[in-house]
């Protein structure tokens, strides 16, 4: 009894050639952005003790660290400013200061690595003294349009400094059409693109995040303004409002509990890129899981990879990136 042709698949792929072939998309090295912690003592590498391997640097160490990484293909990497030098308050003052590691590193990475792009997260929770991402009324609840106001000052701020991209991560209505406004009001929009964090989840993956950045709120959550885990309507409807809004990139974060999401993005914005935050909370736990034995790391880092390129994403925020390119070099 021979078997039906269609049910002949293992030829397609048994050669490691042809399995590459298999896959509709792979990871290169221009997909990769690196989240990297800029602190306000210029001459600091602290590691970060819940993300290993991570840590926060200051200004005037960023060509130590960096250089070896743009030697061996780095791209691109999104700046958090991390700063403990500075007094925090209702508006988040410090975000914006020229003297800040934000602008100060911006100035710098441009004139280091000419050739590296340079995002940056736009938020006010590492710089307000309450630590919630927008301005708040006094009650504590957001106040959404003196933060959208002050969210978009901020992007032009690094903008002018010379940001390849922002990208604003804190989720408050309507700050995309904002922050576009004054990227054309300050002659910028032409030369700085808007990659909005579209589909932000309220995740207990940003534990290590918090502890890196010293951002954890300092009452309530950001469930007022993060989606509900659950809430995919929701973030099909933030996706198409930030497309409308005039985002260049989208981006869902996190990744791994959430490629439904991205895959719906892709559909939702089939002409934009799509972007994957592998976060915190994801990379500690891949980490966690090899060190206990449960596998190898560079397999199952792979692997974590490739269900967000299945699900059609074109560029990916990982703190893996090192390791990546590393590994890349291997394939
Ligand atoms: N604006 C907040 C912000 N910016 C980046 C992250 C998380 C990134 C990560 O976990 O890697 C968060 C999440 C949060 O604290 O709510
Ligand atoms: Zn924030
Ligand atoms: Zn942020």
């Amino acid at each position: 009894m021979s078997m039906e042709i269609s049910s002949i698949l293992q030829g397609g792929y048994n050669h490691p050639l042809a399995r590459t072939w298999q896959c509709k998309r792979q990871l290169t090295k221009s997909m990769l952005m690196y989240p990297i912690f800029i602190t306000d003592d210029a001459d600091a590498r602290v590691e970060i003790a819940s993300l290993p391997g991570q840590c926060r640097w200051g200004v005037n160490r960023l060509k130590e660290f960096l250089g070896p990484l743009v030697q061996n293909g780095l791209k691109s990497v999104i700046l958090f400013g991390v700063p403990f030098n500075c007094t925090k308050d209702e508006t988040g003052t410090p975000a914006d200061d020229p003297e800040g590691p934000v602008i100060q590193a911006i100035t710098r990475l441009r004139q280091l690595f000419p050739e590296l792009y340079i995002a940056t997260d736009v938020c006010l929770c590492e710089y307000t003294s309450h630590g919630h991402c927008g301005i708040l009324h006094e009650d504590g609840t957001i106040n959404q349009a003196p933060s959208v106001e002050r969210i978009a000052e901020v992007a032009v701020a690094y903008a002018k400094a010379g940001a390849h991209c922002v990208a604003p991560s804190d989720m408050m209505d309507g700050r995309i059409r904002v922050i576009k406004q004054g990227l054309i009001e300050a002659g910028l929009a032409n030369r700085c693109m808007v990659m909005a964090y579209s589909a932000k989840f309220a995740s207990s993956l940003y534990g290590p995040f918090r502890d890196a950045a010293g951002s954890a709120p300092s009452f309530g959550n950001r469930k007022c303004y993060q989606l509900p885990p659950g809430g995919k309507g929701l973030a099909r409807r933030a996706i198409v409002r930030d497309v409308n809004e005039g985002a260049d990139v989208i981006m869902v974060k996190p990744a791994m509990p959430y490629l439904d999401v991205i895959q719906d993005a892709a559909e939702l914005a089939p002409d934009h890129p799509l972007a994957a935050y592998q976060v915190s909370g994801e990379f500690a736990m891949v980490v966690a899981g090899a060190e206990m034995g449960v596998y190898d790391l560079r397999t199952m880092a792979f692997e974590s990879i490739e269900g967000m390129l299945r699900a059609g994403c074109t560029l990916i925020l990982t703190y893996f990136t090192p390791q990546f390119l590393e590994w890349l070099n291997e394939a």
